[in-house]
Order: C-alpha cells, then structure tokens, then sequence
C-alpha cells in the first residue's frame, strides 16, 4: 500500500519524523498546491492506488489561538542620536562652571564651619565631652555595683532575710563587686604597665604622645556619648533650606501641576520619565518626558506653581519646551542663582575688541550665564516691551555692537527725548532725541534720504556683473572700507516708533518710507530696528511688522502684547514673556535667531559705558576717515524739515506759462521733483506724487491740458498745496490755552 506522501518522497523512502513534522509545517499556499494535486486523485483510480505501509501522521500540537503580535511600523527618521559624551565632558565651559560650582562650595563650607570651629563647635563639644566622662563613670559605677539589679536583688533578700540563703546572696554580690572591681584595677593596671614599658623603649616623648592620642580618643568617646544623649548635632544643619534635585523631587513636583494624565501618573498608570539630570553652566539640566496629554507648554504657564513646589524662587526655574522631540518633552532648568540676583551682564566688547556686523555678535547672557549672539545683517528687527523692563538699554547694546564695526552708518531717532540713546552722537550720521514736529521732520527726511540710498545701492547692484554681485546683495566683501560704490552697513534705529507712526501729520508718510525700506533695504545693507511698547498696528503697521525677522521682547503683561512682538502663536508654542517679574529687567525672550526663541539677558550698560564705548569706536571712525553726517559737523539731515508740499512749490511757480490755470499733471510734477531733488524723488510717478500729496489731505484731480487724444489726466491744483502748506502752519499749538 502507498500514502500520498510517496509521490513527494524518494522511491522506496520512508519519510522519518522530523521530514513528516516539515510537510505537516508547510504554509498555507503549499498545502493548497498539495490539496489541488494529491488530494484530488481520485482515491478509487486504480492507477493511482495507494500502497505501501500505513504511517500514523504525527500528532501535531493544535496551534494555540494567540493574539497576533502588534505589527511594528519602523520609524526612527526622527530619532536624535545618542549622546555619547555627557555635556560636561565635551564643554570645558560647562565642566570649569561645574567645578568652579562645588569648588565654590566647599569653600564656603569650608569657611563657614571653619569660623565656628573654634568658637562654637569646640566650646560645645568639650561641654558634651564633661557629659560623656560623666555618664562613662556613672554607668562603670553602675557596672561595679551591680546597681542594674539592685531591686531584683533587694527583693529577693527580703524575702529570706536571717536564713543562710540570704547570706549566700550577700557573698555572691560582694564577690560579684569584687571581681569586677579588680577587672577595673586589672586594667588600670594594665594601662600603667604598658605606661612604663612605652617609657622605658620610647622614652618620655612617646609616652607623652602616647598619652596625647589616648586623652584625644577618650575626649572623642566621651564627646560622641554626650552628643548622643543630646541628641543634636554640634553643627549647624542647613538641610532643610532647598531640598535636593533628585528624580522624586522633581517628579512630585511636576505631579502637583496635576496635568494631562498625570492623575493616571499618579496612580502608577502613566509615567512622568526624568531622562537625565546633569550639571551645566550655572545650574542642573533635567530632560523629561511628561506623560500623555500634558505638553511642556503646559508646565510653562504654570511655571510658579512648578517653583513652588520645587521651593526655588521663579527666575532659578525654567523649563522649557522642545519641539524637535516632542510637545511632551520638557527640558527643565534649575538655576544657581535667580537672574535678577546674578551679577548684570558684561558687555564682551566694553573695554576692547571690535565686531564685523556681518557677523554676530554678543549682545548678552542666556539663563545659563551662557553668551547670546545676534547677526544683524540682513535682518530687521524689533524690541517690545512694558515702560521701563530695558527696551533702549536692549537697543544701545546692538546699536553699539553695531558701531564698533567702523563702517556702520548709524542714523538714530530717539522719539522718547529722554536722551539715552544720544551718547551716539559723536559717531552718527543722524542722532535725534524727541518727539517735537520738527524731529519727526527730521525722521522723515531722514528715511527719504535712506529710500534714495537704498535705490542708488539697488541700482549699482543690478549693474554689477554676476561674479562680483553673486548674491545680488550687499556682502561684506562688497562693503569693504574704501569699495568704489559707496557701500556700508547702515543701522536705522526708531525708539518708541508708535511716536512716528501715530502721528497725524507726518505718519502715513513715515510708515510708508519705512516699510519700503524694511522691505527692500535688508539685501542692501540696510538694518531697520524699532522699540516700542506694545506693537499694535497703531505702533507699528501690520506691512512693516510681518517684514521684522528679530524680534526681542522683555516683559509683557499680556498674551496679545507677547504675539504681537514676538509672532504669531508663540505663546501657545510656550515662548512667554508675560512669566518675566517687574526685577527681570533687561531679560528677553529674542526670537528669529535660532529655530525658536531663546531666553537673553541683555548686556547691561549704562550711559558712562556707552560714553567710553562710543569714544573708542569714534576714535577708529577718525583714523579711518569714516566720520558722516552729523558726526562730522554736517546738520543737513537736522535742518531740512521740509515736506513734498515745500517742494512742489520750489517747481511750481504761481504764474506757470506753460500751466496757467494752476493745475498740473502729476507725471510733470513728478518729473520737476526729480530733477530738483533727485536724492529724494528719482524715479517717483504720477502715482506716487498723488499718494504723498494725499498724506497732506490734497486730493488728485481730472486736469484738461493742451488738446488731442489723452489731454485729461490727473493732476494737482496750485491752490490746494498752498492751503494745505498755510493750514499746517497755522493749526493751533496744543500748549496754548
Ligand atoms: N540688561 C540689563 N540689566 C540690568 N538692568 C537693566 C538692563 N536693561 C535695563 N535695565 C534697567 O532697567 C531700567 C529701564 O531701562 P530702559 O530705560 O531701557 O527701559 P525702557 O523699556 O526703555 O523704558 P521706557 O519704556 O520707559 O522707555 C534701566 O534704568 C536699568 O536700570
């Protein structure tokens, strides 16, 4: 008799175990190849009769119905590599702040105990030493005598008192006295045998030393008896001030913020991971992964409650987030010490070195006390914040970062007037303090000029052959000291902007001039920055705000307030700068620089610094022969208040020949404004001459000129200028009663 299992099987070929064990083992597919081949013969087919010996099919275990395992999607793109060194041991910078941190502190330990030693813990410790000696005699006393069991014996004897019983106890206690009286004889005896022998091989110095140590061993035991019966330590504790940073510590902490699922945390369900603790410069870094649902921004808005339990003041607590991980994952920095408690910041460049504005520079600290550097090239920028949190002192740090570049142009418009940026003087093309009409004259003829060089700069540019213009921008190669086409960083500075472009006059026009300028004046070279208080679209318009790439913002009182600085939903992402305190002055949250924003605590100086500063970067500027503007005696920018209605009326006689209905076309207007002033209007149209008339409440009409097709265009009437120009005059000063 065969078995199907023949046609598969060498002839003659009994299939061993182990054979029989694979085929019952096949896959799914191979047995349906099996069941469409064999299995379908037709059993009763004699050709096809089986023969052969019967094989009983190995009992083969049912397959147990376990669940199927979790099908795992690989996906480590992510994933940062491990460290592998620690940070201490890859910064030398962080592993010095380390040592310096415990060095620091044993010797303050040191010095701390070191004072009372003698006058506190020595006294205290001979007084508990006299207790020691005391108790020791006391208890051998007690030893001698037998006196633990007075009362037992005492009983004992009264109840045989006169019987031989009695005088048996007697004896056994003398005896007992006795022997133990000369145990303690023994042993004094003992101590003064080997007295005389030290005498004898080590003469009386060594018995003297000998007696030192003993007296200073028994002085320690009796100290050590007394302390223990005190029950208090000599020294003083200071344990109980800051608890220490350890795992629990900070997971109870972070347990209290009772977020996301931290009450399944709680409860051993969720689990709040403490990755790694390490020193770092100026503190200890956590890394944590808080459990589902709760984001580190959350921990962030609750940062005081997170200081609270941690019981460490706020400025020494800052956790924050880290996207490139995950919204959970929270890096938690804990201070040495609170940054307004921290010595102010020093300037890297207060007393010597230069920058290359090109380049960064440092313009202060972060929490860590590590150096922040910003690039202000090709950037624009700006600093908010509430009244008095450093707003100018934050812009007199980039502003002079940005002067020890000796080619910087620097044009400065204080609005504030208290003067604090005018140490600048010596050194600026422009430097005003105020916010009067003809200071905002100023600003305004100022920003004209810089529209002019910006499209001069733009113009050379496009000319430039592609090799030596590449990037179609003004690099620092281009701008070297002495380059043929007259370029140079310049750094245009409005402090309190909302002064400008508030101003009902004079801040359509501003706002203009200066959104062309953060528009187009960053390739060129030029670096616009303002400070104001709240950035509303009253103190800065929403076209030049979108165009701020820096954005530095101190304490703020609100959510809008801190968006508006420092963007979009970045207080949603947990960047806030409402957590700053009225003391974190100078303290910034400077966005743009890095992928997210970071903590800075600016630079800190004051006027007399800035005076020194300025000095040495004027004294550079001199030899170099870079001295501008207003710094080399020149008060052009100062003295021109003029407005477009002045010089419309400088090309505009009253009696025009060619005009003499009063009215002209704007492109005629146009073109006599240009070749009048070319610095300001070169290139200005039709348009752009009804738009700036229109800041000044002059409305573009249908002018009828000459005959033929196309004679009516729009144009301005003579007389509306001259009103406008007489009713601006003649407004009534607000001082007036
Ligand atoms: N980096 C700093 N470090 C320490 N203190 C600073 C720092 N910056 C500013 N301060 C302190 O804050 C005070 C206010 O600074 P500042 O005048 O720059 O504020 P502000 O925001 O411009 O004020 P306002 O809105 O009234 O103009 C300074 O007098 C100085 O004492």
């Amino acid at each position: 008799m065969t078995t199907p299992n023949d046609e598969h099987t060498p002839a003659g070929h009994t299939p061993d175990d182990a054979e029989l064990e694979a085929m019952f083992n096949r896959p799914a597919a191979d047995l349906a190849v099996r069941a469409g081949g064999l299995l379908d013969q037709n059993p009763a087919d004699e050709d096809n009769a089986l023969s052969g010996e019967v094989i009983d099919a190995p009992t083969v275990p049912e397959p147990e119905t376990a669940p199927r395992p979790a099908r795992v999607v690989q996906h480590r793109g992510d994933h940062a590599p491990l460290t592998i060194l620690p940070e201490w041991a890859k910064s030398p910078e962080v592993f010095l702040a380390a040592a310096y941190r415990e060095a620091k502190f044993v010797a303050s330990w040191t010095g701390h105990h070191g004072v009372r030693l003698p006058f506190v813990y020595l006294p205290k410790f001979l007084a508990r030493a006299g207790l020691g000696f005391g108790l020791c005699v006391r208890g051998l006393a007690r030893w001698v005598t037998d006196a633990e069991n007075k009362a037992t014996r005492a009983a004992l004897m009264l109840g045989v008192k006169g019987t031989s019983e009695w005088k048996t106890l007697r004896k056994e206690h003398a005896d007992g006295v006795r022997a133990r009286l000369a145990g303690v004889a023994a042993a004094g005896f003992t101590s003064g045998v080997a007295g005389v022998t030290l005498h004898t091989y080590t003469g009386p110095e060594g018995l003297a030393v000998a007696g030192v140590a003993a007296g200073a061993a028994a002085l320690t035991a009796f100290g050590v008896v007394g302390t223990r019966r005190a029950g208090k330590p000599i020294t003083e504790s200071h344990k109980g001030d800051v608890p220490k940073l350890t795992v629990d510590v900070v997971t109870d902490a972070l347990l209290t913020l009772g977020l996301g699922s931290m009450g399944e945390a709680k409860r051993g369900n969720a689990e709040i991971k403490v990755l790694r603790i390490f020193p770092t410069t100026g503190g200890v870094e956590i890394h944590i992964d808080l459990p589902p649902g709760a984001t580190a921004a959350d921990v962030i808005e609750r940062k005081d409650r997170l200081a609270s339990a941690l019981r460490r003041p706020m400025d020494t607590v800052w956790p924050e987030g880290n996207p490139k991980a995950h919204p959970s994952r929270l890096n938690l920095f804990i201070a040495d010490k609170g940054l307004s408690e921290r010595d102010v910041a020093q300037w890297k460049y207060r007393t010597k070195g230069q920058t290359n504005v090109f380049e960064s520079f440092v313009i202060g600290e972060d929490q860590r006390g590590r150096p922040v550097s910003t690039n202000l090239m090709y950037n624009n920028g700006v600093v908010g914040g509430l009244p008095g949190m450093g707003k100018t002192f934050f812009l007199r740090v980039l502003i002079l970062g940005a002067a020890l570049d000796p080619r910087t142009e620097l044009h400065i418009h204080e609005l504030k007037g208290t003067g604090d940026l005018m140490p600048f003087a010596p050194i600026a093309h422009v430097c005003r303090a105020g916010d009067d009409p003809d200071d905002l004259k100023a600003l305004l003829a100022d920003l004209m000029a810089v529209q002019k060089e910006m499209r001069r700069r733009a113009k050379i540019i496009r000319d430039l052959p592609r090799d030596v213009a590449a990037e179609s921008k003004v690099t620092d190669e281009l701008a070297k000291v002495g380059n043929p086409y007259g370029f140079k960083p310049l750094l245009f500075v409005i402090d309190e902007s909302q002064l400008g472009f508030g101003d009902p006059t004079l801040g359509a026009e501003i706002s203009a001039l200066t959104e062309d300028i953060t528009r187009r004046g960053r390739a060129l070279g030029i670096m616009l920055w303002l400070a104001t208080q709240r950035p509303n679209k009253d103190a800065i318009p929403t076209g030049i705000s979108a165009l701020l790439s820096l954005r530095a913002c101190l304490r703020v009182g609100d959510v809008t307030t801190n968006d508006m600085v420092l963007g979009t939903s970045m207080y949603k992402a947990g960047h806030r700068a409402t957590i700053f305190s009225q003391e974190d002055k100078g303290i910034a949250l400077l966005a743009g620089e890095k992928a997210d924003p970071q903590l800075v605590r600016g630079a800190f100086l004051d006027g007399a610094m800035a005076d020194k500063i300025v000095e040495r970067a004027r004294a550079v500027r001199e030899a170099k022969g870079l001295l501008t503007g207003m710094a080399a005696g020149d008060e052009a920018a100062d003295t021109d208040h003029s407005t477009i209605l002045d010089h419309l009326l400088a090309v505009w006689p009253e009696n025009d020949p060619e005009w003499p209905t009063g009215k002209v076309w704007s492109e005629e207007l146009a073109a006599r404004l240009a070749e009048s002033k070319p610095a300001l209007y070169e290139g200005w149209t039709a348009g752009q001459v009804n738009a700036a008339a229109k800041r000044h409440g002059i409305t573009s009409k249908s002018i009828k000129h000459g005959t033929g097709q196309n004679n009516v265009r729009r144009g301005l009437v003579r007389t509306d200028v001259t009103k406008a120009l007489t009713d601006a005059a003649t407004l009534p000063d607000p001082t007036d009663d």
